[in-house]
């Protein structure tokens, strides 16, 4: 029978299934931050169990820890609680034995789901899992990827394993070209545009279609990065001769002889013709425009051509309730045109377009316009995903690029795009960001998010407000 590349993937690795459905289901790889995994260690210190698969586990810091200050080391944690959950993570994984570790300041410590593809631990066709919402992220790799819960975290490391019940098959066809100016960020923004915040939820989405096959792993990574804000706890991209290249040889990626078996298998990872799709969403990437979210939603999307809603012309009364709760919060007037509204601070990182894709397509517009950040822009900074995004990114020059445009060139890790570090928005200021979550006080408590591509960031950074850069391209 056809199968899609979820059901493939998915047979792979049930161990067994009850009549209800309901499925143990063996997991490759465990991924470890330090904000979901305290109480999974405690778990099982409290119940005298062992991890399963040490060799499963790739651990690193990301959400706490400081972007500035690595000269101070440990001490320039400022935060007390940031601190406590960083050298917890350290003891937690000196106890279990030799997982893969980058811990705080080392070179290839990062955002989890930049450092899992780029060291080679995100593989096709693997079960992948952390107690993260974005671990979507890994299905650009056709791995069968999703965010777990603390209490899961912890069944995983025990058993090697997850109950789990099998979602819904979605195909999201993006055909034709894009426009020169946007990308992966833009497509996967007018997807969430289109079928709302809900629109997958209960599938995992497979993203198909000319424009996604154009897209290069972190574009890629980007769309997928962003299926949970779509609803689905996974979503999927196809094996292609661009995945099997991206995971050749890097660190902990099968090497030789075990490599050309494994690419043989990777390579019929992808939907068999005729296989079936529960719901079917076509978009034309011809139509799609940069997106700016003006709203505190990943939903609440236009084209940078448009204008910020009026509620009075919404029909549906929980709709209109919702823009206008929106609108608030923004302190944003119907009918005000999205490249008018400026900005105070520009945030270019997070798991969403941290990679040396987005460090490139940013400072190439940044160069490209050849002006520095503008004056009303209290703070506009660069933060890489990972320890070697920036180092590759500093030996391409893009550091001096950003820097002399009045950027700043921060240390990896999430950093603005969530309060989690000294990284945050004050109470009113409205930000540009490359992140994926608008939600109230995402960013810092009363903080204004705009959802962007890294382009769609600089030039906002540069011209203090939101331009169209197609104009650019
Ligand atoms: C802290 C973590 C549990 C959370 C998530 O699950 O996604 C964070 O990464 C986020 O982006 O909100
Ligand atoms: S960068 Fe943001 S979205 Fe990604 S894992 Fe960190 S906090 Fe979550």
């Amino acid at each position: 029978m056809a199968r899609t590349l979820y059901d493939k993937i998915w047979d792979e690795h049930v161990v067994h299934t009850e009549d209800d459905g309901t499925t143990i289901l063996y997991i490759d790889r465990h991924l470890v931050h330090e904000v979901t995994s305290p109480q999974a260690f405690e778990g099982l210190r409290q119940a005298g169990r062992k991890v399963w698969r040490i060799s499963s586990i790739v651990a690193t810091a990301d959400h706490n820890t400081p972007t500035t200050g690595w000269e101070l080391g440990y001490d320039g944690i400022t935060d007390p609680i940031s601190k406590e959950q960083i050298t917890t993570l350290d003891a937690n994984i000196a106890e279990s034995g030799s997982a893969a570790y980058f811990p705080f300041m080392s070179k290839r410590q990062g955002i989890v789901h930049v450092i899992g593809p780029e060291n080679g631990a995100t593989l096709p066709g693997m079960t992948v899992v952390c107690g993260d919402s974005h671990t979507s992220t890994h299905g650009a790799f056709g791995a069968l990827a999703h965010g777990i819960g603390t209490s899961e975290v912890e069944h995983v490391m025990a058993t090697q394993t997850l109950l789990a019940k099998k979602a819904k098959n979605m195909l999201v066809k993006v055909e034709g070209t894009l426009p020169k100016g946007c990308g992966g960020k833009d497509i996967v923004l007018a997807i969430i545009g289109k079928i709302g915040t809900a629109g997958g939820t209960g599938y995992t989405i497979e993203f198909g279609g000319a424009a996604i096959r154009a897209l290069s792993m972190e574009g890629r990574m980007t769309v997928c990065n962003m299926a949970i804000e779509a609803g689905a706890r996974a979503g999927l991209v196809a094996v292609d001769e661009k995945t099997v290249n991206y995971v050749k040889g890097r660190l902990l990626a099968p090497t030789g002889v075990e490599f050309d078996a494994a690419a043989a298998y990777w390579r019929t990872l992808h939907s068999d013709p005729g296989a079936h799709f529960d719901a079917v969403v076509e978009l034309d990437a011809s139509q799609i425009i940069p997106q700016v979210t003006w709203g505190t939603s990943p939903e609440m999307v236009l084209g940078i051509d448009g204008r910020v809603p009026d509620p009075e012309k919404e029909k549906d009364s929980n709709k209109r309730g919702a823009i206008e709760r929106a609108l608030t919060y923004m302190n944003l007037e119907p009918g005000k045109a999205l490249n008018d509204i400026f900005v105070d601070k520009v945030f270019i990182g997070s798991c969403t377009n941290s990679r040396i894709e987005d460090m490139r397509e940013a400072a190439a517009l940044v160069k490209k316009l050849g002006q520095k950040v503008a004056k009303n822009i209290k703070l506009a900074m660069v933060v890489p995903g990972s320890g070697l995004v920036k180092e590759q990114a500093e030996r391409e020059g893009l550091d001096k690029i950003f820097i002399a445009a009045g950027f700043e060139w921060r240390e990896p890790g999430c950093s603005m795009c969530l309060a989690m570090n000294a990284d945050k928005l004050e109470p009113g200021e409205r930000c540009a960001s490359t992140s994926n979550r608008n939600f109230e006080g995402r960013q810092g408590a009363g903080g204004r998010t705009h959802l962007v591509s890294p382009a769609m960031a600089a030039a906002a950074a540069v011209h203090g407000h939101f331009v169209d850069v197609r104009q650019f391209a």
